[in-house]
């Protein structure tokens, strides 16, 4: 079967959908859970599949240094590796390039490298990109793009969004076309409205099976981040998915995909489940804090999951304190099965004709926590 994107409702700029693919279908508005090294930090595979996820994803720069992606694929494939049949997304590499290896150098071909781990070098170019993603078999394939540096001025916007328009063009023709597999071009362009524009009709030109919105959440703040979705999410094309990489908070999703974004990625739920912050449908809890000591009732009664299923907000402190392994694995669990949800109410919601009332009843919740 062919990978595919069918437009389900729509509430204002709001979407409901289900994408297609050759590992199974996803309902959208959907939140993935980020697996970067090959594991959902702290969750077995069952465990992210009983949070509702149904995609995850994996990042080519971490895999091709450890284990490396021949190994991968000589081992089957990030699929039976993680023991996750369902899709799985990759990012290309670069965002991660630039933000944890050392000794960069990014020049027309590509970038050069030395890895964080064990410094070896490394020459990441657009083919190189679309090699490592076809051997870890991702459902869904990223271009090789550069996450534009922010602020910037309009000429080095310009400039750093026209390079990565070109590695797009190469990493297209690079692409092994699969029935079932997709492949997503990246928006770039800053803040500046003339170069998203210049962008995602160069992207449209390559005809992908999706369209990401790069470069944000890099430091504009949500006001500016929403400007741009007001701006760029409209340029692209309605029967295909919209992803907005590395975002965001709960608010972030809910004001996201009022303005036409489907997908997310954000290592926020798992880092806050490590961190003692669990997020509710009454706000954000610390976890550490001495109020939980005596707290006897779940972290939040609206969640089904094992953390508030089975436990309490004065074990999972009991837990943090004790610096014991199960609070972070419990508060993860939570945190991500909550982020399911609030993408499973607001695509009911959608469907409804009501995401407006749903958002502003899950935000009034989220004040609670303050008082
Ligand atoms: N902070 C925003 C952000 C995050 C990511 C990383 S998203 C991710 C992370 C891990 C695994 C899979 C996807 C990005 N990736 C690319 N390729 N381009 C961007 O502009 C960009 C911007
Ligand atoms: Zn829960």
């Amino acid at each position: 079967m062919s990978f595919s994107f069918d437009l389900l409702g729509q509430d204002g700029a709001a979407r409901a959908g289900m994408l297609h693919t050759a590992h199974g279908d996803v309902p959208t508005p959907t939140f993935m859970a980020v697996g970067t090294a090959g594991t959902v930090k702290a969750m077995t595979a069952d465990a992210v599949r009983a949070t509702g996820a149904k995609i995850v994803l994996g990042n080519t720069y971490h895999l091709m240094l450890r284990p490396g992606a021949e190994r991968v694929a000589r081992l089957g494939g990030l699929h039976k590796m993680m023991d996750w049949p369902g899709p799985i997304l990759t990012d290309s590499g670069g965002f991660q390039v630039m933000s944890l290896a050392k000794l960069r150098k990014m020049d027309e071909t590509g970038v050069t490298f030395r890895s964080h781990i064990d410094g070896s070098a490394h020459h990441l170019t657009p083919e190189r990109s679309m090699e490592i993603q076809y051997l870890l078999d991702a459902t869904i394939t990223m271009v090789l793009d550069e996450c534009t540096k922010f602020p910037a001025t309009h000429e080095e916007a310009a400039k750093s969004m026209r390079l990565s328009t070109r590695w797009a063009k190469r990493s297209r023709d690079a692409f092994v076309a699969r029935d079932g597999y997709g492949q997503f071009g990246i928006v770039q362009g800053n803040v500046y409205k003339d170069l998203r524009e210049e962008s995602a009709a160069a992207l449209r030109e390559l005809n992908f099976e999706g369209y990401a919105i790069g470069g944000l959440a890099v430091g504009e703040g949500q006001e500016m981040m929403y400007a741009m979705l007001d701006i760029t999410a409209p340029l692209l094309p309605t029967g295909k998915p919209r992803y907005l990489m590395g975002v965001g908070t709960p608010d972030d999703l809910l004001g996201s995909v009022a303005r036409g974004v489907d997908m997310f990625d954000c290592v926020m739920p798992t880092r806050a489940g490590r961190t003692a912050r669990g997020f509710t449908s009454h706000g954000v809890f610390n976890l550490r804090n001495a109020r939980f000591i005596d707290d006897g009732t779940p972290l939040d009664e609206n969640c089904g999951c094992l953390c508030c299923t089975r436990h309490t907000r004065a074990y999972l402190h009991h837990l943090f304190r004790a610096q014991e392994i199960l609070g972070p694995m419990l508060l993860t669990m939570h945190n991500l099965t909550y982020y399911q949800r609030l993408m499973q109410d607001g695509r009911v919601a959608i469907l409804a004709g009501n995401y407006d009332e749903y958002c502003q009843a899950t935000r009034a919740g989220w004040e609670e926590a303050k008082h």
